[in-house]
């Protein structure tokens, strides 16, 4: 056993409640499945229609997993004793009813799901909860976060009191002031501590993680730098949000290939995120998992939590998570069951640098990489990254999505003294995201230092920056031959969706281009008033006006430019 087993075991299996917190990949799993086994059995038989176990988990994934583990161990029953068996409650695979009527035919006493589904199942007037034995949350202070709150109060409403809980989880103390709620009468807390012998620490003592402070710019060139020079079987690259997984997915995709060293050649890449249906999540995990390649998966926080793949030996942090705990976790892919493992994060320029510090107080070790120069790599990515941006321009609607989500997760950063908005840098993500012009959102409105009209390349001309998908290309030049015509809006285009705003702004512009004639052609006027010409000279006045509109129109379209 591993001490988390050894010192838990015995506690929870002699009828006592436990609150336990171990380091990731511990053998927590382990540690509460043999009990809830251990418990069911001692119990006794139990009813077609009772559920006698429940074992909670925060995401689809990880249920799916605690249920195989189940399986496998329950494959080891001495054939003459009960036979025990778990059965799977998560969304998007199968229908509550399906659930329910498999419940009823194979009479499984433990049932493992996620939190949603596991409330739907025990509101069936068929399935009955009143003797339970035992009831388990792992990734307990997960559960516990709001969300997942009143989905927890209401399936605890419908559990017997008398019955043993555990909660287990690398980071469970933050979850201790809701053990009333949870029910857990008089619990015992089991902490395994580890450390390098001079300090306790609250990651694997295997794990091995640095920080590297880059500029915004930086950040994606240097982990193309990371997956082409780092050795590892497979490894995980959290992003800060599902549409930036999307984003940097098709991103890379398209160019990798092009900036691979032939260390990498060969490497493939995986994407998996929380807005995937279950099919196609499911699918890409597995694949992951089982591929023999060596492969690097993009994903979210959806997957840093529990989830067991032991050639998993590199992980990279692009952003750092909103909160804390969930560096742990995530870092915590790698280096399972005592195995090496490395950790990175990135960390913009300037004030972020105090996380570093911050993770030390929370008893990471951590070191700051050697600086190395990627200039080259970096011009190389610029050059294809602005390519691809262009070749269509749903590349560019994606990357304004991805912008406005990463914007939208920094406000949520729970440490706010180091991830401070009001120094966020939107210019230098704007381009690290590759836009070529910032959207119109209200966290833009008081920053310092935005250009006009939020562009960020010299000039292009939108109305030339075509859809490669024909439905959306003749949706939008239909747009474009309506926009000046004030019978659109009674045809009742929409107006608050982004094309909407970005129609809007194409009107302020036009405006303000208006704005421009009259001042220059006042200019004009003033001028040759000046020069002693009569304004009634009209028709050479309008000639001069023409060549100078003409001349600025000409430096406002110059070729795109797309310095990054
Ligand atoms: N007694 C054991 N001996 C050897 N390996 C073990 C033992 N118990 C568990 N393991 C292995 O350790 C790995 C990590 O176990 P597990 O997933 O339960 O960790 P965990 O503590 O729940 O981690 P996390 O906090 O990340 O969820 C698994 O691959 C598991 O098979």
């Amino acid at each position: 056993m591993t001490p988390v087993q050894a010192s838990s075991i015995p506690l929870f299996c002699s009828n006592k409640d436990v609150v336990v917190e171990a380091v990731t990949g511990s053998g927590k799993t382990i540690a509460f499945l043999i009990p809830v086994i251990e418990i069911i059995l001692k119990a006794g038989l139990v009813h077609r229609g009772h559920v006698a176990g429940i074992v909670m988990a925060p995401t689809r994934e990880l249920a799916s997993q605690i249920y195989s583990v189940f399986n496998s161990v329950l494959e080891f029953q001495p054939s003459a004793s009960t036979t025990l068996k778990a059965q799977l409650l998560i969304g998007g695979s199968s229908t509550v009813a399906n659930d329910v009527q498999k419940f009823l035919s194979e009479t499984p006493q433990i049932v493992v799901g996620t939190p949603g589904r596991l409330l739907e199942f025990l509101q069936s007037p068929q399935v009955r909860s009143s003797r339970l034995e035992v009831l388990v949350l792992d990734e307990a202070d997960r559960l516990l976060e709001l969300g997942f709150d009143k989905t927890i109060s209401g399936i605890l409403r419908m559990l017997p009191k008398q019955r043993r809980t555990g909660l287990f989880s690398a980071t469970v103390t933050s979850a201790v002031g809701e053990l009333v709620r949870v029910g857990l009468r008089n619990p015992v807390k089991v902490i395994v501590k580890v450390g390098d012998g001079e300090h306790e620490l609250k990651v694997p003592t295997t794990l091995s993680i640095s920080y590297s402070v880059l500029t915004p710019d930086s950040k994606i060139p240097f982990l193309i730098h990371s997956i082409n020079t780092l050795k590892y079987r497979k490894a995980i690259v959290y992003f800060p949000t599902c549409a930036s997984v999307v984003y940097f997915y098709s991103l890379l995709m398209s160019i990798w290939p092009k900036l691979q060293s032939s260390k990498s050649a060969g490497t493939q890449l995986f994407s998996l995120h929380g807005k995937l249906s279950q099919g196609p999540r499911t699918k890409t995990l597995n694949n992951f998992i089982n591929t023999v390649n060596k492969s690097v998966l993009l994903t979210t926080d959806v997957a840093a939590r529990g989830l067991d793949i032991p050639e998993v030996d590199v992980v990279i942090q692009i952003d750092p998570p909103y909160e804390a705990n969930m560096f742990l976790h995530r870092a915590g892919r790698a280096a399972r069951a005592g195995r090496y493992g490395e950790g990175y994060v990135f960390l913009t320029k300037g004030r972020e640098e105090g996380y570093a510090d911050l993770l030390r107080v929370k008893k990471v070790r951590l070191l700051e990489s050697q600086e190395i120069d990627i200039s080259d790599l970096k011009t190389e990515f610029y050059r294809n990254f602005r390519d691809w941006i262009l070749h269509s321009r749903e590349n560019h609607d994606m990357a304004v999505k991805a912008y406005v989500s990463y914007v939208r997760f920094y406000t949520k950063h729970t440490m706010t003294s180091i991830f401070r908005m009001s120094e966020f840098d939107f210019v230098g993500f704007g381009r690290a995201y590759g836009l070529l012009r910032l959207p119109s959102m209200p966290e833009l409105k008081s920053a310092q230092g935005i250009p006009e009209n939020g562009w960020l390349v010299e000039d292009i001309d939108m109305d030339a920056y075509k859809y490669k998908d024909p439905q959306k290309e003749q949706a939008r030049l239909e747009q474009l031959s309506n926009r000046d015509c004030k019978a659109a809006t009674k045809l009742g285009l929409p107006k608050a969706t982004p094309k909407a705003w970005s129609e809007q702004s194409e009107r302020k512009e036009r405006r303000e281009v208006r704005r421009e004639k009259k001042k220059v052609k006042k200019e004009v006027i003033a001028a040759s008033n000046l020069n002693g010409d009569s304004p009634s000279d009209s028709e050479e006045l309008e000639a001069d006006w023409k060549t100078l509109i003409a001349d600025r129109k000409k430096k406002r379209k110059r070729n795109i430019s797309f310095e990054l």
